[in-house]
């Protein structure tokens, strides 16, 4: 097709939902599709990616392109390719696709840095200076070592400079180092022998799940699946549900693996930072990436496999914005690269566990414990007419103090910050709620504020009751403030960790903390989920559950997966090297059929229960679930958009509600939503492919602030 007659087909950085159509610029030849583009835009301009060409609208005078930013396109045809995917799967605008995988400085324009390694080395004698002064003299001495240096200490650096442009020192780029692994500390064991081997034989696509119990040494197995690959120059891929994980298994991998290209990928580093692993990983520097959620999008020219470890953490799925699963996302990418792909967890989830019942997966279960340690026994305290102080039984104190007498650690579970999560007038019952949320105010009493966990609107504690003006306010049930406190008074002289986000904002805090705890000194640790993944304390003997009931009563229809997972996780703990581990659950209802299940500690069984249960409901795995929710300021808008989506739902559909959300009002918000339900994924993104397009161009849908969450994990 001649030049002219093409036009450049452009989709914008951030959420719109069509891809624009520009002129291509003067003087260029044939641009390739992924590189980035600076175009007019209204008033401004915007940074697009170029998607291809089209078809030129004859009528319709096109802006040109005002600079092309790349020569050559930011990721490869596959990871172009996942993106569109994405796009589609999850029906969300490619722009902002693009926008979610790319490093925050690509997306604002800025060039790719230089990340080449370079070392310096002296010029032919000839070109040296003939009689040089002290400072040069050292650069010459320090750099007549015969290896070519990369690092100049500063106070040489300005010589340097001067060196490089007299011409007497010259550059050379480096080759990228390479992994040299350190023999295996330990034989490995029957279990896992048996699951690397088969790795070993995996060639082009497959999904692997490696089920293997807390403290089976998961991690050797993905290490030694992945060594020889990484002896071989290729590259491996490691995500993580949280970023509190990747300093631990970047120190054991360094341990492993040596320093050189090895680096980790989390939001808590800085842009430029960011910026320079992402270049570093797509021109083969980086071997061994190991990320959070969007590490996904990396490019690696070389990669041969991906790990995905804790792959029920409910994590890895995106929850604003483009709402995609990670998990879901790797074993695509893995498809398209044509590599295998390892899920690991020691509590799978109940799709995991559905796909390789499907034989979609294929599954590596390891059973034991590889330090021989035995799994620790969970024992159910009931909590009935028991003395209660600070939500803490006698029996558990009593527990936690033979536990500290032994010389060993407890860790006591409980899943809210804060000192309580509800204030009330003890006169009339009024509950503090906060005023832009249909939620309670939690009382944080070292910060002296009620606080709303789901808008972070915080307000003081009030003279009297809104309501009745009675001073008669207290607070209502445990937060781990509250917890701290109270093992404080009971054990005066034995340190107490707190470990949630208000205790320990920072990952740095949070590396120290477990710093401490790694000294394996009589401790207490009192946590929320931040504690339960794959920390590996060998003191801990004790693991209190100290609030199980919590997770019994969620209308999430996942709550109960999500509990069963969070109890042998955080039980899992427990004595995972000599010493011998129990598990305390405190309930309300020690009849209750999950807690009887847990009691067992056989998350396989109760796993097959519940997914009995979930056949039962029609829900997923079995079938496929998507929402639709809306939020505006008003009920009566959304209650109309909701309803006219309703109403022109293709009939394959079965579409229910409107309904509130779990959580009615969120930051002065109203929202509902509808279920959509099929019968399988395919049929799913048939009729939304039919339905979404639709809904857009209701009128109504003007009114409200509206998303589509294609396989939704949880419910908020
Ligand atoms: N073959 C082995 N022999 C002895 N010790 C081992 C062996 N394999 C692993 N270990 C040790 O067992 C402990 C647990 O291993 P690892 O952390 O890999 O388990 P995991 O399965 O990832 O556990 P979790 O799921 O609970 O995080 C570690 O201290 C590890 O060094
Ligand atoms: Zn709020």
């Amino acid at each position: 097709m001649p030049a002219e007659t093409t036009c450049l087909q452009v989709a914008i950085l951030g959420p719109l939902p069509r891809i624009f159509s520009y002129a291509p610029p003067a003087h260029t030849g044939l641009l390739p599709p992924g590189i980035r583009l600076r175009v007019p835009f209204g008033k401004t301009t915007r940074i697009g990616i170029l998607l291809g060409y089209g078809d030129c609208p004859t009528d319709i005078r096109l802006k040109p392109v005002e600079t092309v930013l790349d020569t050559q396109p930011l990721l490869p045809e596959a990871l172009q390719q996942l993106l569109h995917f994405g796009a589609h799967y999850y029906h969300h605008p490619l722009g902002d696709v693009w926008s979610t995988a790319l490093p925050t400085l690509l997306r604002q324009g800025r060039p790719l840095p230089e990340v080449a390694i370079r070392a310096y080395q002296l010029a032919r004698p000839e070109h040296l200076p003939p009689r040089p002064g002290s400072r040069q003299m050292a650069l010459i001495s320090l750099l007549s070592a015969a290896k070519p240096m990369t690092e100049i200490p500063t106070p040489l650096r300005s010589v340097l400079q001067q060196a490089l442009k007299k011409g007497w020192v010259e550059t050379r780029t480096l080759p990228n180092p390479s992994i040299c692994a350190q023999p295996l500390p330990y034989p490995l064991n029957n279990e896992q022998s048996h699951a690397i081997q088969q790795l070993h034989q995996a060639q082009g696509f497959s999904c692997w799940l490696l089920d293997g119990v807390t403290g089976s040494g998961k991690t050797e197995v993905y290490f030694e699946t992945i060594r020889p690959h990484l002896e071989a120059g290729r590259q491996v891929l490691i995500l993580v549900p949280e970023i509190g994980l990747t300093p631990q298994l970047l120190a054991r991998s360094q341990a492993r693996f040596g320093r050189a290209a090895i680096a980790t990928l989390h939001s808590a580093q800085g842009d430029s930072e960011r910026l320079r692993i992402w270049t570093q990983a797509a021109t083969g520097q980086v071997q061994l990436l190991i990320g959070t959620r969007s590490t996904l999008f990396v490019p690696l020219p070389r990669l041969a496999c991906i790990i995905i470890d804790e792959e029920h953490d409910p994590s890895f799925k995106q929850h604003q914005g483009w709402h995609y699963s990670a998990r879901d996302m790797a074993i695509q990418r893995a498809r398209l690269e044509n590599i295998p792909v390892i899920l690991g967890s020691a509590t799978p989830s109940l799709e995991s566990l559905y796909n390789v019942q499907q034989g979609r997966y294929q599954l590596l279960q390891l059973r034991e414990r590889a330090t021989k340690a035995s799994l620790p026994g969970i024992t159910v305290i009931p909590l009935r007419r028991q003395y209660l102080q600070g939500g803490l039984s006698n029996t558990l104190l009593t527990a936690c103090r033979d536990t500290l007498a032994a010389d060993n650690q407890v860790l006591l579970f409980l899943n809210r910050r804060g000192y309580a999560p509800a204030v009330l007038c003890h006169d009339c019952g009024h509950l503090l709620q906060c005023p832009r949320c249909s939620a309670a105010f939690t009382w944080h009493r070292q910060q002296e504020r009620l606080r709303c966990h789901h808008c972070g609107n915080e307000t003081r504690w009030p003279a009297d009751c809104p309501e009745c003006h009675s001073t008669a306010l207290i607070t209502a049930g445990q937060g781990t403030e509250q917890l701290e406190e109270v093992l404080r008074q009971h054990f005066p002289h034995i340190p107490v960790w707190r470990i949630d986000r208000d205790a320990l904002p920072g990952r740095e805090a949070f590396a120290n903390v477990l710093e401490q705890i790694h000294l394996n000194q009589a401790a207490i640790l009192v946590g929320t989920q931040m504690l339960t993944k794959g920390h590996h304390f060998p003191a801990v003997t004790l693991v209190g559950i100290v609030n199980t009931d919590q997770g019994l009563f969620s209308a999430d229809f996942r709550a109960p997966e999500r509990l069963l997972q969070t109890v042998l996780q955080v039980g899992g703990r427990a004595g995972r090297e000599e010493r011998p581990g129990k598990v305390l659950l405190q309930t309300h209802l020690p009849q209750h059929p999950l807690i009887q299940k847990l009691a067992t500690g056989d998350y396989q069984e109760a796993a097959q229960w519940l997914l009995q249960e979930r056949i039962q409901a029609g829900l997923p795995p079995y079938t496929a679930l998507t929402l639709l929710s809306a939020e505006a300021h008003q009920r009566a808008p959304i209650q109309r958009f909701l309803q006219a989506a309703r109403h022109c739902a293709p009939a394959s559909l079965q579409v229910s509600g409107p309904q509130p959300a779990l959580l009615e009002r969120r930051a002065g918000f109203e929202r509902a939503e509808l279920w959509i339900e099929a019968p399988t994924r395919q049929e799913m993104q048939k009729a939304l492919r039919i339905w979404l397009p639709r809904c857009q161009q209701l009128p109504e849908a003007r009114k409200v602030r509206w998303s589509v969450d294609v396989d939704p994990q949880s419910l908020r």
